[in-house]
């Protein structure tokens, strides 16, 4: 976007210096809001604190992130702030305050000065105060030029020109950092993104991250600050986009707020509202058994709304099922021909939850999804699912490889076909280390559809969606987003299975609009009930008795959270 801009004629120095600007206006709210207003509190020491003029300390790196920190100390101390920049993996000849006399030899050269390298100039010509944070080796208790206490500190050390791990002075930086901003409780503000995570990947080498209280991201999201790591590290994120952006050049939409729903209609009976049919829930002979995972995934289907629901488990769970959700219909998962039928009538097929990973148990599997594209029918495969799937691609002698997984593909073309992995499911159905595929989530999960067809899940903390468009032009067109809300409560057995529900739910009614069905609506759906338990803020309009808290949060909790996210999100008329 950058690139495109400075293309047009738009010059970049300009544009640094109109970052700086903004990140420094910024800087100063930060400040008010969390030393001044702290005034009416009785914090005596935030008060004294705040009869001195503001300090900052600005950690600045080489690159144009850096580039960035000199301006914002620049403009920072205009306003009267005091400040102090730390160079890290400057030498001392790089700090040279003779820069007229560089800058006229560079003119000479017809060289032009790097932006960072202007930015520094104008700092330096300011007598903005520095000071070289030197490497200690490994002696952390040596570092020097860091015992001056501020109340903002900002890091300006690497922003998207990060692509290895920081070794050396820069690792001895970043933890000093993040030790000098935690023992003195001050505030940790990261230009455009915490220095040592990955802009494009969310991936920290190491845990070494500097964590940030608040973000301050320049131009548009970085895909990095909202998985894997990134929501750890940034702390909140302030966006500033300085240029016009085009969406259509986005690598993934972030969502967070769901689209609404209609109202059901007066004159509509519990058939105008879908089918499901539950296939999971197995227990196979001498093992324990995995009934609840299909129950949890049968009590969130009607939580979203559904019309009828029927599970096709082992009988040795049909009591369990019923004691929980006696609205459900009930059919032993081995009557082959009973299942067949029923898949007929279904309107949405899910299956994988606690279905076994026996031979018998795959036989199953092959046979019903075989079924479900026979019929026509949506499916949605998760857990067991897609460990078969992975298999079948796995297995060279296996009859039923490349015709099932071919087929799937096909159907996918015309009907709905969802496939749920995490990472560690994405990794087999990839055939790949689990590290490889969380390093780069956005390449694995595009790698599963063209692997596989259909629309795809990555789950985990920031979940990936990629939903295919059917183009009017033969084809299709893949786009990507990422989920914005949900929390480590989640973390739990039986998540998943909750979100197979939901996503087969929504699927089942077709009364609600493509918008409302569609797979990334029911990731964030899940996600907001899972926030609903423990976030006590507006949007949830403050159910208190809905919290639970992160700590405890189970699946079988999730029901009636989902009720309440329906709810909220049904247009009244
Ligand atoms: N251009 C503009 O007008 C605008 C740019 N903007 C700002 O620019 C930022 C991007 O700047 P950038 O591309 O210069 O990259 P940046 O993040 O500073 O890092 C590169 C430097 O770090 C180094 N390096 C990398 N990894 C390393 C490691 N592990 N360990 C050690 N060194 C490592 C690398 O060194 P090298 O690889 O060459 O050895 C190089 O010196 C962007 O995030 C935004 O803040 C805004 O002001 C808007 C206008
Ligand atoms: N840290 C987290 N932040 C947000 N969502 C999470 C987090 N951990 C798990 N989840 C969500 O919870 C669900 C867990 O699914 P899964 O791992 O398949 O559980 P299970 O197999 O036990 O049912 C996924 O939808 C995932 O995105
Ligand atoms: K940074």
């Amino acid at each position: 976007m950058e690139q495109a801009w400075f293309a047009e004629g738009h010059d970049s120095f300009g544009l640094m210096k109109q970052a700086a600007w903004q990140m420094a206006q910024h800087i100063e709210q930060l400040y008010e809001q969390k030393y001044l207003k702290a005034r009416a509190s009785a914090d005596h020491k935030v008060y004294r604190r705040n009869a001195c003029q503001q300090r900052a300390s600005i950690w600045v790196g080489k690159g144009n992130n850096g580039g960035d920190g000199w301006l914002i100390a620049y403009y920072l101390q205009q306003a009267g702030w005091e400040v102090k920049v730390i160079a890290v993996g400057y030498a001392a000849e790089d700090l040279d305050t003779d820069y007229q006399v560089e800058i006229a030899n560079k003119v000479d050269k017809h060289d032009v000065l790097s932006d960072a390298k202007q930015a520094q100039q104008i700092a330096l010509s300011a007598k903005v105060n520095y000071q070289r944070f030197e490497d200690s080796g490994t002696n952390q208790s040596e570092l020097k030029g860091i015992n001056w206490q501020a109340d903002i500190y900002i890091d300006a050390l690497f922003g998207i020109g990060l692509d290895r791990a920081p070794e050396g002075v820069y690792e001895q930086a970043i933890s000093a950092f993040n030790k000098v901003t935690q023992s003195n409780d001050a505030l940790a503000i990261a230009v455009d993104i915490p220095s040592g995570l990955v802009a494009s990947t969310g991936q920290v080498f190491e845990r070494i991250a500097i964590q940030a209280d608040v973000t301050l991201c320049l131009i548009a999201r970085k895909f990095g600050l909202h998985t894997k790591d990134g929501m750890d590290y940034s702390g909140s994120v302030i966006d500033i986009p300085l240029i016009p952006t085009q969406s259509s050049n986005s690598a993934a939409t972030l969502v967070t707020v769901a689209h609404a729903l209609n109202a059901r209609r007066q004159n509509s009976y519990k058939g105008s509202y879908g089918h499901v049919l539950v296939i999971g829930g197995n227990r196979i002979d001498g093992s324990q058994g995995m009934g609840g995972a299909a129950i949890l995934s049968a009590n969130s289907v009607m939580a979203t709304g559904a019309g009828k629901i029927t599970v096709a488990c082992h009988d040795a769970f049909h009591g369990a099922l019923l004691t929980s959700l006696p609205d459900a219909m009930t059919i032993d998962l081995h009557d082959k021909e009973g299942v067949k039928t029923l898949i007929k009538d279904a309107s949405v097929v899910t299956i994988g939850m606690g279905l076994g990973r026996d031979k018998k148990a795959q036989a199953l599997f092959i046979s019903y999804v075989q079924a479900a594209i026979t019929e026509k029918k949506p499916l949605v495969i998760d857990a067991d699912g897609l460990y078969h799937l992975a298999s079948l691609q796995m297995s060279r002698e296996h009859p039923h490889k490349h015709e099932l997984i071919a087929q799937l593909r096909q159907h996918s073309m015309d009907h709905q076909v969802c496939l749920t992995p995490h990472s560690g499911e994405a990794a087999r159905l990839l055939d790949k280390k689990i590290n490889i595929v969380e390093d780069d989530r956005l390449t694995a999960i595009k790698q599963c559809a063209n692997t596989y067809g259909g629309d795809w899940v990555l789950k985990g903390a920031g979940s990936l969606v990629l939903e295919q468009r059917i183009l009017e032009q033969k084809g299709s067109q893949a786009h990507i987003y990422v989920c914005g809300v949900g929390n480590a409560g989640m973390a739990t057995a039986g998540m998943g299975d909750v979100l197979s529900g939901v996503i087969a739910g929504l699927l089942a009614q077709k009364d609600l609009e493509d918008e409302a069905r569609c797979l990334h609506q029911s990731v964030l759906l899940h996600a907001l009930a899972g926030d609903a338990l423990v976030n006590d803020t507006d949007y949830y309009q403050h159910n208190s008795s809905l919290l639970i808290g992160q700590r405890g949060l189970q699946a079988q909790d999730m029901p009636v959270a989902i009720r309440h996210v329906m709810q909220l999100i049904t247009n009244k008329n």
